[in-house]
């Protein structure tokens, strides 16, 4: 499971270019998993989602790029994808895990009190963040620094752990430094004027 290079985005995201082209180009630059968000002001949902998830989930098939379904699980069934990621307020993991014993389960872990009141070993990995501040999620919580990550990664040495929130390629390596297996980002990459370039330097 390589999550060195995770890109995260839903049509919102992309500012009126096509969800697919910049898949595409993110795709052939070297991003290694891909998770379908489509969430949040101007999103889309019912066959419009299910139309694109479709169409972006064969792109990562092309590609080989693991892909993952945000939240909804339903979706991740349909679309065959390897994975889903699921917040603290999203399905629980214990009946997440009967649903789906064979696909990789990512978990939100905010604070430490999230992460003793969750089950981490039923995770296959563990999103972390947000790392710096990020205006892409309106409801993210506060920022946690690199420093959650390191403890994260003591306290569960062996779960594969992503940052995501804020980061760039200005700051990833810091991040990775931190005790990442990989960055997750969102506008480091639909906000790039040079996607191929970003996931480069990233
Ligand atoms: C890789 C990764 N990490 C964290 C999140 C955030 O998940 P969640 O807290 O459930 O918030 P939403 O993305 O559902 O708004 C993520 N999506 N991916
Ligand atoms: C989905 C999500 N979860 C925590 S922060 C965040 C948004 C990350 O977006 P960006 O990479 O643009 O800061
Ligand atoms: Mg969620």
């Amino acid at each position: 499971m390589n999550l060195r290079k995770y890109f995260i985005m839903g049509s919102q995201n992309c500012n009126r270019r096509d969800p697919a082209d910049i898949l595409n180009e993110a795709a052939n630059a070297g991003i290694t998993a891909f998770q379908f968000r489509e969430k949040g002001k101007g999103s889309l949902s019912g066959q419009d989602k299910r139309k694109l998830g479709y169409k972006l989930r064969d792109i990562c098939t092309r590609h080989h790029v693991l892909f993952f379904v945000n939240d909804d699980i339903e979706l991740a069934e349909a679309l065959d994808a390897d994975g889903v990621h699921v917040g603290q307020d999203d399905m629980p993991l214990e009946k997440l895990r009967e649903i789906f014993p064979d696909k990789i389960i990512g978990l939100s872990v905010s604070k430490q009190n999230e992460a003793d009141n969750s089950p981490i070993q039923l995770a296959d990995y563990l999103g972390a963040g947000p790392v710096f501040a990020t205006s892409t999620k309106d409801d993210a919580k506060q920022a946690v620094s690199p420093d959650w990550i390191t403890t994260l990664k003591r306290h569960y040495p062996g779960m594969p752990i992503v940052g995501i929130g804020g980061i760039t390629d200005r700051n990833a390596a810091t991040v990775m430094n931190a005790g990442a297996d990989g960055v997750a980002v969102i506008s480091a990459i639909t906000k790039a004027d040079d996607i191929k370039a970003a996931v480069e330097n990233l």
